[in-house]
């Protein structure tokens, strides 16, 4: 039975082990309430992601590792049992390859028992921070290189900030060092509809690091830049192909053209762990749909007339020539 706990503070990461379970910071109730969540088997961690409590690539990457080190402990000696429970679990959302990262990791310890599972799920959360704050201050040099020298006005969409992984972030995570820098003038934080995670997660974390930033709706990015607003946009991902394609949250493909339109870097950080080598170019990337009433509700609020039908792609691909730069740990990706 998942435990709820409201906790004042912070904790430090956002998603962790908790002797024999899985906390996580439940994404749904922020920003009016910090609470965690205790997951104690594999479906409630599985109910979690598909309701984003948990989301974001290198987190979902650590709930893969940690479900399978969940159901290792469940099921001892049991392989069959344990390697179904990961299917279900790879399976929960289609489009961040990380999830899916996590769990074949995880497994590669299953023939030594659940502690070596669990020592791999650690050790996998152990890497994600070093390496998402490696990609973002290589991210943070090239806009510096790029832009002009004087406090920059940074776009950014959806959330990629240390809620969407296990700690700092990737495109927050070029904020941060920025705003240490003292070369950050403000953010413009994308609401990011239908679920809201830059008005209701972006905006917490920047409020948090004390960092300037102002709210707008998805479709006023594209006006902002021809009014000379922003200096470059900088995003996430969720999977990206070897050619160098990128599938991000909805709306990043739009950014992307304006920012092309209006000769703004348009810059991906990501760690190589969203990287899909095996995948030639973005056509293959599998975007999950989500349910009409994402878009037909807000906030639990209908707001469409009742029998609405609604579109709504939870990410789109974004082509590698609309790109400035993907940035991982190892720098620039793919190499030249
Ligand atoms: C650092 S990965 C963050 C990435 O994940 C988000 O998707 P979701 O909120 O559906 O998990 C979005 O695409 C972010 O860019």
């Amino acid at each position: 039975m998942a435990g709820r706990h409201r906790r004042g503070g912070t904790v430090r990461r956002t998603i962790d082990w908790d002797g024999g379970a899985v906390m996580i910071i439940d994404q749904c109730a922020l920003p009016a309430s910090f609470e965690t969540l205790r997951l104690t088997t594999v479906d409630e961690l599985i109910g979690a992601i598909r309701r984003l409590a948990v989301r974001g690539a290198p987190a979902l990457g650590a709930a893969g590792a940690l479900g399978t080190a969940l159901s290792a402990f469940r099921h001892p000696g049991d392989a069959e049992a344990v390697r179904a429970d990961a299917r279900r679990l790879a399976d929960a959302r289609p489009t961040a390859v990380n999830l899916s990262w996590g769990v074949r990791r995880a497994l590669t310890r299953l023939a030594e028992g659940p502690e070596a599972v669990l020592a791999e799920a650690k050790a996998l959360m152990d890497e994600d921070e070093r390496v998402n704050r490696e990609a973002s201050r290589r991210a943070a040099e090239l806009l510096l290189d790029r832009c002009p020298s004087r406090p920059l006005r940074l776009l950014t969409h959806c959330n990629a900030g240390r809620l969407a992984t296990v700690g700092w972030g990737t495109a927050l995570g070029v904020v941060w060092h920025l705003h240490e820098a003292g070369r950050l003038e403000y953010v413009f934080a994308d609401e990011t509809r239908p679920l809201l995670q830059g008005a209701r997660l972006t905006a917490w974390e920047l409020a948090e690091a004390g960092v300037p930033y102002r709210l707008l709706p998805d479709s006023a990015a594209a006006s902002a830049m021809a009014r000379g607003l922003v200096d470059c946009v900088v995003v996430g991902a969720d999977r990206i192909a070897a050619n160098g394609d990128v599938a991000n949250k909805i709306g990043t493909y739009g950014l992307a053209l304006a920012a092309a339109r209006h000769g703004l870097p348009f810059v991906v950080v990501a760690p190589m762990s969203t990287v899909d080598k095996e995948l030639p170019d973005g056509g293959g990337i599998v975007i999950e749909e989500r349910d009409a009433g994402e878009v037909t509700c807000v906030a639990g609020q209908r707001v469409a007339p009742p029998g609405a039908t609604a579109y709504n792609p939870a990410f789109d691909v974004t082509p590698a020539e609309l790109i400035t730069a993907v940035v991982t740990e190892h720098g620039i990706f793919p190499p030249a």
